[in-house]
């Protein structure tokens, strides 16, 4: 209680914590004293040193954890200042370490949508909000890997001695004995690990698998000059310039596109590989494979792509052999000279961009070696150093304030200034938008260069804290994958719309009829299609082809249903049409046998029975010609040719008007029926019945064709004189055709009406007549009641 009391009095924010540690109920009064002056004492002591992991024995893990908290929270508070704060100066404490390594053991440090640090808990523990925004916000943090390079010889010589330690894998203590900082990153590299364990260890296989999934992955080394970036990235000097072959010594771009070709290799689906490699010196992008070119490439930004470099070269490769010869003569061209701090230094920013195009993907690996950040010292006056280093240093200053604004929550939705570096721009996406970044920082070891390694390691803390939404790239064939399952989706809702109507419109006809039919809109209507389907609809799988069939199939049963429905349609006019007839001929007889009506008299108004209804089939009868005009029905026509002049159904039994033949009208063969077909009434759920051939009304003169082949109307166009296709049926009207007994009918009629005339005009000479002298036509031998031949129509006209 007197340690309580103490430490209330030297930190009041930190008793505040500490009574909540003390009076949690799951603490018995007495353990939580021990506990208290356990953490008091371990606190006081910790004041003065570097914080440790705290080991409790004697209390029960409960209360041991939450001691270590409280220690933690109130040394977090003394030594660093708030959370906010010690994130803003990139210093963590060892809870931060623990919350980092907790959540390196739980996720993949290179995972796409994990949850963000410090959501441990899992999906179904998670409140609905919390939930729902987990699953929106598929968000992946920078990770950050820090390397240490051991000393050189150069600095074995002078004594220089290592101020940079790391006790484990995922923190870094710097500073000289009793004044280290503690920083924790996502993987931290010591001075011993090979470049094997560096390849392994910072989560590169797991990037290219992404980069094969589609996702546009960036691994960037950043650093000091001398801290050991290209040999992380590439391997030693020696490697290149003195062509040494040990493969011990490659760095992450050689083990990665071995890699890279082993899984694609693996991989039953073909990969195309092709590599580009730019350099960026004096804010200047030059093109390693292609170094003849006299002038600096351009960089573009568009909608689409983002920023690209215009008319850079970009070379395919099938095995390591190649991408290597790719790889060292772009190296050789690289801008290189002696530094103070590095005989072999890098003046410029190389980025290596790897395509991985697969038969839906299209991923990419930027591999990129910046130049070396360093403060422009005394000794380094001469003029193309400092303009060197004043580019490199510019650029990495835009890069450094994109990363601020980046993490910036105030900023990160408004303007990022990657326009200020053609290295910003080209990292863009890489750093602020779809991709899934690896940083690698790296550092030196020494006292002297202390300064730039706590600046190198604030600047990671920093890049950590950004976070991306990774997103695979697919290509237009994925987009066709997608529009066609919208297409089915489409049809899918047709199909049931379609079904409904037809089953509604069955169960109303056997409803009325007292059957139960095998209507389209079960699924036994279609066996085979409906198992198909079925299995389509039920299988997850949605290839390209499993999409096409289903699309295929849906589209027949949707035809087929359209069919039926529009047959349906069709069926119920014709039975309409029918029962009007019926009434229509009944009116007539009851006309006709009227008293007070001429049967003669009706000629201009019906359509059966025009003369007393003598020749009139009431049955249709059966085609010669199934499915000759419409090929795709399956079904058995009963057309009625209606006979121009005598109005009979003259069915196909030999019975069609003499006058016709010959002229396009007759029925004599396929090809004149098709021809004199303006309007086809073809109905019946499975039994059309109708083909209806209307022939022209004729006045006083020759026939006039009017039915035409539907081809041949629109070739003629508007010269076509009969109705248009689709048009309503025309009355007719005054049907003048020759038959047998119109011809005398007509000749007295006309006598009769010429004498009437006369007598009106000229009483005084009776004989005269203004008609012409029409010759009785002879009926000729064997020539039926009902048919009409050449003969009489010529002598009518
Ligand atoms: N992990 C390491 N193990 C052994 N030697 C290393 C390691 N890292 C770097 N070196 C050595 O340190 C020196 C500097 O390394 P490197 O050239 O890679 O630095 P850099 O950061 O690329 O410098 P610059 O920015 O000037 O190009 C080289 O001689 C290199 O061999």
């Amino acid at each position: 209680m007197k340690r309580h009391l103490e430490l209330s009095i030297r930190n009041p924010q930190a008793t505040s914590l500490a009574r909540a540690v003390v009076f949690t109920p799951t603490m018995t009064p007495t353990l939580a004293t021990s506990s208290c002056t356990t953490s008091a004492t371990t606190s006081t002591s910790a004041t003065t040193s570097t914080p440790q992991p705290t080991q409790h024995p004697q209390v029960s893990s409960d209360l041991a954890l939450n001691v270590v908290f409280y220690h933690e929270i109130v040394m977090s508070h003394k030594m660093f200042g708030s959370r906010e704060q010690r994130d803003r100066r990139g210093f963590v404490s060892q809870r931060d370490m623990r919350d980092s390594r907790r959540t390196q053991a739980g996720q993949d440090c290179v995972q796409p949508g994990a949850n963000p640090p410090h959501q441990h808990k899992t999906n179904h523990q998670m409140p609905e909000r919390a939930k729902q925004r987990t699953e929106m916000q598929v968000e992946s943090n920078v990770v950050v890997a820090v390397r240490v390079r051991p000393l050189t010889e150069d600095e074995h010589n002078r004594g220089d001695v290592t101020i940079v330690y790391c006790p484990d894998q995922h923190s870094l203590l710097v500073g000289a004995s009793g004044q280290e900082r503690a920083f924790a990153f996502d993987v931290v590299l010591g001075p011993e690990s090979s470049q094997h364990a560096m390849f392994q260890e910072c989560g590169m296989t797991r990037l290219i698998d992404r980069v094969v999934q589609g996702f546009c992955c960036t691994v960037f080394a950043f650093g000091q000059t001398g801290s050991g970036k290209t040999y992380t990235i590439t391997g030693p000097h020696s490697l290149f310039l003195e062509g040494s072959h040990d493969s011990l010594l490659a760095g992450l771009m050689q083990r990665s596109l071995s890699y890279l070709l082993e899984l694609v290799g693996q991989s039953e689906e073909g990969f195309h590989l092709c590599a580009s490699y730019l350099e960026i010196y004096n804010e200047q992008v030059h093109d390693l494979l292609n170094p003849c070119l006299p002038y600096s490439l351009a960089v573009r930004g568009s909608r689409t792509q983002g920023f690209y470099v215009e008319n850079l070269s970009v070379v395919e490769f099938h095995d390591l052999d190649s991408f290597m010869r790719l790889l060292e003569g772009g190296m050789q061209n690289r801008q290189s000279s002696s530094h103070s701090q590095n005989e072999h230094s890098s003046r410029s920013h190389a980025i290596l961009t790897v395509y991985v195009k697969g038969m839906l993907t299209q991923g990419k690996l930027c591999v990129v070696d910046l130049a070396g950040s360093e403060r422009v010292r005394e000794g380094d006056s001469i003029e193309e150093l400092l303009e060197e280093t004043g580019n490199i240093n510019r650029s990495l200053l835009t890069l450094g304030k994109c990363i601020s604004s980046l993490v910036d929550p105030k900023k990160r939705n408004g303007h990022i200034p990657y326009r200020d570096s053609k290295l910003t721009k080209l990292l863009s996406e890489s750093l602020g938008g779809s991709g899934i970044t690896l940083m690698i920082a790296c550092v030196s070891p020494t006292l002297g260069n202390l300064q730039e390694t706590l600046n190198t390691l604030r600047y990671s803390s920093r890049a950590k804290r950004i976070k991306n939404r990774p997103m695979a790239k697919r290509d237009l064939r994925e987009k066709l994958v997608v529009s066609l399952q919208r297409e089915i989706c489409r049809l899918r809702q047709e199909n049931l719309l379609l079904q409904q109507h037809l089953s509604s419109a069955h169960k109303a006809g056997a409803r009325g009829s007292g059957l139960e039919t095998n209507h389209p809109g079960s699924m036994s209507y279609f066996p085979q299609h409906a198992k198909e389907v079925a299995g389509a609809r039920t299988g997850s799988s949605c290839s390209e082809t499993s999409l096409r069939i289903l699309l295929q199939e849906l589209m027949r049963e949707n035809n087929k249903l359209h069919q039926e429905s529009f047959n349906q349609h069709r069926a119920q006019l014709f039975n309409e049409t029918n029962r009007l007839l019926r009434k229509l001929e009944d009116l007539e007889r009851v006309i006709s046998s009227s008293p007070h009506t001429n049967s003669s008299s009706n000629s201009g108004l019906s359509m059966h029975g025009a003369w007393g209804g003598a020749y009139h089939h009431p049955v249709p009868y059966p085609c010669r010609y199934n499915n000759m005009l419409d090929p795709t029905m399956g079904y058995p026509w009963h057309p009625v040719l209606y006979c121009c002049g005598c109005s009979c159904e003259s069915g196909l039994n030999g019975q069609q008007c003499g006058p016709w033949q010959g002229q396009g009208y007759g029925i004599t063969s396929e090809e004149n029926v098709y021809k004199a077909t303006p309007y086809q009434e073809m109905t019946g759920p499975h039994r059309p019945m109708r083909m209806q051939v209307v022939l022209p009304p004729i006045q006083d003169g020759p026939p006039q064709q009017v039915g035409r082949d539907p081809a041949e109307s629109t070739k003629t166009g508007p010269q076509h004189r009969g109705p248009a296709p689709g048009a309503p049926l025309p009355r007719r009207k005054t049907c003048q055709a020759v038959c047998k007994g119109y011809a005398e009918r007509y000749q007295e009629q006309r006598e009769a009406r010429a004498q009437k005339s006369k007598v009106r005009a000229d009483p005084i000479n009776p004989t005269h007549s203004t008609l012409p002298n029409i010759t009785h036509p002879e009926r000729r031998e064997g020539q039926t009641e009902n048919t009409c031949d050449k003969a009489d129509l010529h002598s009518l006209t």
